[in-house]
Formats: C-alpha cells, structure tokens, sequence
C-alpha cells in the first residue's frame, strides 16, 4: 500500500554521466519510518541515485521530492533536513573530530549549547571520545567512516541517505550501527541506505530495491520474504486445501508436494503444523524459505553478466 504522503519521492528521475544514462526513469517512494535498502552490482547506479536523493546531485529529468517539495527548488532542505554519508565521506583533514563536528553542526543549523549537546552524545555514541582532539588526517578509515556517520546525524534530520554506511567498520561497530539506524527508524526518521551486504540488509532494512543498469528491477517489503515458510507434505494436494488453513495467508505451490507460504499476522510455524495436521494432511516438514532476497539478487545480476557478455561480443 502506498504512503498517501512519502517522506522521500522519486519521480521518474534520470541521470546522464560520461555521455551514457546512468539512472534511468526510477520512480521509488520512502515512508516515515521506514529503511530501504539499495542494492546492486558494481556500477548499476546505487550512488548517483542516492546522491540525487540527498541533494548533492540533480537529475536530468524527473524530480526528488522531499515532504512534498521539489529539491531543486529548495535545495537548501539538503542541508538542514537530510543527513548524507557519501561513499567517501568529505572530511576537512586539517580540523581535530570535535572542530569538525562543531563546524558541521553551524554548517546544518544548529546553534549555542545545542551544537556541544549533540557533538558529545554522538562522540559517546559512535565511541569517538578518544579521537575527540585528533585531526581527522590521522584517523583510520573505520575513524573517519564514523565522524562521516556524525555529521550526518548531528541536526537530527527527517531523512537519513547513507552510502554503504559499514565501509570499514569492524564487527561490533557495525552491529552498533544496525541499532542506530533501527533506533532512527523508530523516531519516524526515513532511512536509505545502499551496501553489497546482504545479511546488513535483512538485519536493518524494512524494504529493498535493486537496480540494475541504472533502472528499477525489484522493490519489494523484505518481511514479504522473510515471513515465508516452505510446507513439504507426503502427499499431493490442491493448493486450495493449503489455503483453506486458518494460519494461512496466502500459499504458492512449488511443485507436487512443495507449498510457499505467507501466515497471517498473528500465526507462525506450529500453529500451521497443527491447522495442516487437523485437516488430516500428512506433514513431511516446515521451514522457512531461503534466500529469497539472495535468489532476486544472483537473478538480476546473472542478467547483467549476461548482457555485458553479448555486449562485448557485439563490439
Ligand atoms: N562522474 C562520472 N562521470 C562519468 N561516469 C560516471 C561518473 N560517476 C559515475 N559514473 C558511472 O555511472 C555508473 C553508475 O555509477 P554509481 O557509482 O552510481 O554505481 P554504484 O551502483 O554505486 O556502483 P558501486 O557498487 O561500484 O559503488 C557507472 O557506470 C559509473 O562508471
């Protein structure tokens, strides 16, 4: 079901880089709330895009809106209301990470004791205490991936577009990230994120959209998914006894025995065990389905392959 007012709207947005289109005609709406996942092999234009959505780069055709208002004409909300973590997070090397948190607080509105407040809860959060007084040249790449993270979520904005926002942090970091960014969603904060991560996706994401050549292949709720169970039976039925049970939502037949299933909100695995059981069906086995955002995912990527083998053999 449709968001009657997105947070975050692409309508119809392209862009040209190098002579080629490099993000074609993508429609995509973000909730409040909400945290999407981008996906897509090297290239397929999960940057660009998150740069438009962020502000920092204006399509060609088509428009970004945030709350309702066209980016281009007031591209000033960048600043103020989106929080942007670049693939390579543009650091002044020169200032220590407190002066930089402070110069990048002003940069996005805030001002007086609200700019130290929110500097030091971020410094806490994100463990940067004991880099506070170092310049930013020296720190390590997780370091800077970190400062880059605070400036983002400094003014705490309504929309939060963070490129591949793990880059360079260790484990524990990363799971701390998870958190915050759940924690943001929580607040109604509207979250994008893209990564090659496939497991940071089903951990944080609500949603996921894969690209492919720059245009949209897939944008799909990820519960959808992750929700499904695989009933095995001993026996042929019609799909129409399956989804007669009361637990069940909606079942896909796999083949002869083998049925996809959705549950109802309020089901799950051993109730459906025992609406199947009840029935009189012969109950070989439940699991959950696998890997259906990897499957999407190989699919559209082995599409790629295959196109830019046919491409170089054309030329
Ligand atoms: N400044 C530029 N000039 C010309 N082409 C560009 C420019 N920036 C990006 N491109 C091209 O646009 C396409 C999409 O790039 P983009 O960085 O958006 O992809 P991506 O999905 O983020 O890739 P990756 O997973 O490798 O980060 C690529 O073919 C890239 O070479």
């Amino acid at each position: 079901m449709n968001d009657p007012s997105p947070l975050l709207q692409l309508e119809r947005v392209s862009r040209r880089l190098g002579g080629r289109t490099v993000v074609r005609e993508l429609d995509l709406r973000l909730a409040r709330g909400q945290v999407l996942g981008l996906l897509g092999v090297n290239g397929a234009g999960k940057s660009t895009t998150l740069a438009m959505m962020a502000g920092a780069q204006q399509p060609d055709r088509g428009c970004v809106r945030l709350q309702g208002v066209d980016l281009a004409e007031q591209p000033q909300r960048a600043r103020t209301d989106i929080g942007w973590l670049p693939e390579r997070a543009p650091l002044w090397p020169e200032l220590n990470v407190i002066e930089h948190l402070d110069a990048s607080a002003r940069l996005r509105g805030l001002r007086g004791a609200a700019v130290r407040k929110r500097r030091d809860a971020l410094l806490e959060r994100l463990q940067l205490q004991r880099e506070a007084r170092r310049l930013v040249a020296v720190l390590s790449q997780g370091q800077r991936q970190r400062v880059g993270l605070a400036c983002a979520l400094l003014h705490e904005p309504p929309l939060l577009v963070l490129d591949e926002p793990g880059n360079g942090l260790d484990p524990l970091q990363a799971a701390q990230l998870r958190e915050l960014i759940r924690e943001r969603a929580a607040a109604g904060c509207g979250v994008v994120l893209s990564t090659h991560l496939l497991p940071e996706v089903t951990a944080v994401c609500d949603r996921v959209a894969i690209l492919h050549e720059g245009a949209l292949r897939h944008d799909a709720p990820l519960h959808a998914g992750r929700d499904r169970l695989l009933l095995t039976l001993a026996q042929s039925v019609d799909a129409a006894h399956i989804a007669a049970l009361t637990p069940v939502a909606q079942v896909q037949a796999q083949d002869a025995c083998r049925y996809a299933i959705t549950l109802r909100d309020d089901a799950d695995a051993p109730a459906l065990v025992q609406a199947a059981v009840a029935a009189g069906l012969a109950v070989a086995g439940v699991q959950p389905v696998a890997g259906e955002l990897e499957q999407a995912f190989m699919r559209i990527a082995t599409q790629h392959a295959a196109s830019a083998s046919e491409q170089a053999q054309a030329a």
